[in-house]
């Protein structure tokens, strides 16, 4: 019989994207979800193309360092806490699934007050605030690879890697280019900067189009939201070829743009990395250099050690431009870094977590907190 998941999924990118792929592969699987996503617009934006999920939006704030910001982090996190327990009522899930993040607490607080079984996802290879927090009532726990969580039992955790969305898949270059309208042919840099844009990838951009576009490279840049103009831009380059530099604000399809890519330039978030990981595509990553706990670097430094990137740190951005002309000059090195691709891309193992998320509702409430919850005796012999 199908069962219910409530998936804590908003706030950004990141934990949204992942929560969709669980979310799609659940439903193929006869099963029910709601997703809860913030009032945040990236949010917003990114759902529009996922009309059959069922998207709940619940308040939040994400937590910030001055009083200000921390006053209004409780604020939102009272409101989140109440808006949860209704959802919870209303939804009545057998599971609670959360991606980490501010609107995660007060769910997962309130979800396994109730004896609800709860499983976190963490995708950095530094675990976030939320999850950190929230372990302590996790039923199961979906690490990276090779990444430990102190005070946590052996048995909750599973190492399953990042959920990616059906849609990203390895698909023939010259296919993804016609659907974008983009040359068939030639070398195409893609730059974007996660969910949110990155300023300091956009200037980059902006500073040197013109060079790049004059060695014979093709350019096509994901802005993020609000961040600059979108537009084409044609140079010819230096053998008398036109060549084309495409900027957009969000990207509903960046399946298609990262398999119409030869070389992308990104910052180092979980979910970026696992989707040029599935669709193959070699990359120059500059971390975030202010994500908390520098966990950019982390995730990105663990990637290159696998041959999957090259990582350059944001305070020698003037160095990328030689980094990116030395990598197209260089197809058998490109060639390698596909090759160890290709393997790295075993590690996001979507079903086996989704069939573990099954078993987990097979397993049924957390009996001690749902004997709690229903002020119900505990068996004789049996503690509570
Ligand atoms: C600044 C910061 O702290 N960022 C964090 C945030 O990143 P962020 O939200 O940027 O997330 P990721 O890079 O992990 O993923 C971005 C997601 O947004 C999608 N996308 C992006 C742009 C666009 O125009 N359209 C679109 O659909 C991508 O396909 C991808 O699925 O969450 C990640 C997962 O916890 C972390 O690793 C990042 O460090």
């Amino acid at each position: 019989m199908g069962k219910k998941f409530l998936i804590v999924c908003g706030g950004t990118g990141g934990h949204l994207s992942p929560g969709i792929a669980v979310a799609e592969e659940l439903l193929s699987r006869g099963h029910q979800c709601a997703l809860v996503i913030s009032n945040k617009q990236v949010d917003s934006r990114l759902v529009q193309r996922y009309q059959h999920l069922d998207f709940v939006k619940v308040p939040g704030v994400a937590f910030g360092k001055s009083p200000a910001e921390i006053a209004r982090f409780f604020l939102g996190f009272f409101r989140g806490l109440l808006a949860g327990s209704g959802i919870i009522r209303r939804e009545k899930p057998d599971v609670v699934l959360a991606f980490g993040g501010f609107l995660s607490l007060g769910i997962v607080l309130f979800a396994s007050l109730g004896g609800i079984p709860i499983a976190l996802h963490e995708a950095n290879r530094k675990a976030g605030r939320a999850v950190r927090l929230l372990k302590r009532f996790a039923t199961r726990i979906y690490l990276p690879t090779g990444v430990r969580l102190s005070r946590v039992s052996v048995g909750t955790v599973r190492y399953y890697g990042y959920p990616v969305r059906k849609e990203f898949r390895r698909t023939p270059r010259r296919w993804a280019r016609e659907k974008l309208g983009l040359p068939r042919d030639g070398f195409l840099l893609v730059v974007f900067g996660g969910s949110q844009g990155a300023s300091a990838l956009n200037g980059w951009v902006d500073s040197h189009c013109k060079e790049v576009l004059s060695e014979g490279m093709d350019i096509y840049c994901v802005r993020g939201l609000g961040k600059g103009a979108e537009g084409v831009l044609e140079e010819i380059d230096s053998r008398g070829q036109t060549r084309r530099y495409e900027s957009v604000g969000f990207c509903d399809s960046m399946h298609l743009v990262l398999s119409a890519a030869d070389l992308a330039i990104s910052r180092a978030g979980a979910g970026s990395i696992a989707e040029m990981a599935r669709c193959v595509i070699p990359s120059v990553l500059i971390p975030f250099p202010y994500a908390s706990d520098n966990h950019q670097m982390e995730n990105a430094r663990y990637f290159e050690a696998q041959g999957g990137c090259i990582v350059l740190d944001q305070a020698y951005l003037e160095n990328l431009f030689d980094e990116v002309v030395s990598i197209y000059r260089n197809p058998d090195f490109l060639d390698r870094m596909r090759e160890n691709l290709i393997m790295i891309e075993d590690a996001n193992r979507k079903e086996d977590l989704v069939a573990d998320l099954e078993q987990v509702a097979a397993d049924g409430p957390n009996q001690s907190w749902w004997r709690f919850w229903q002020k119900k005796p505990a068996p004789e012999g049996e503690a509570l």
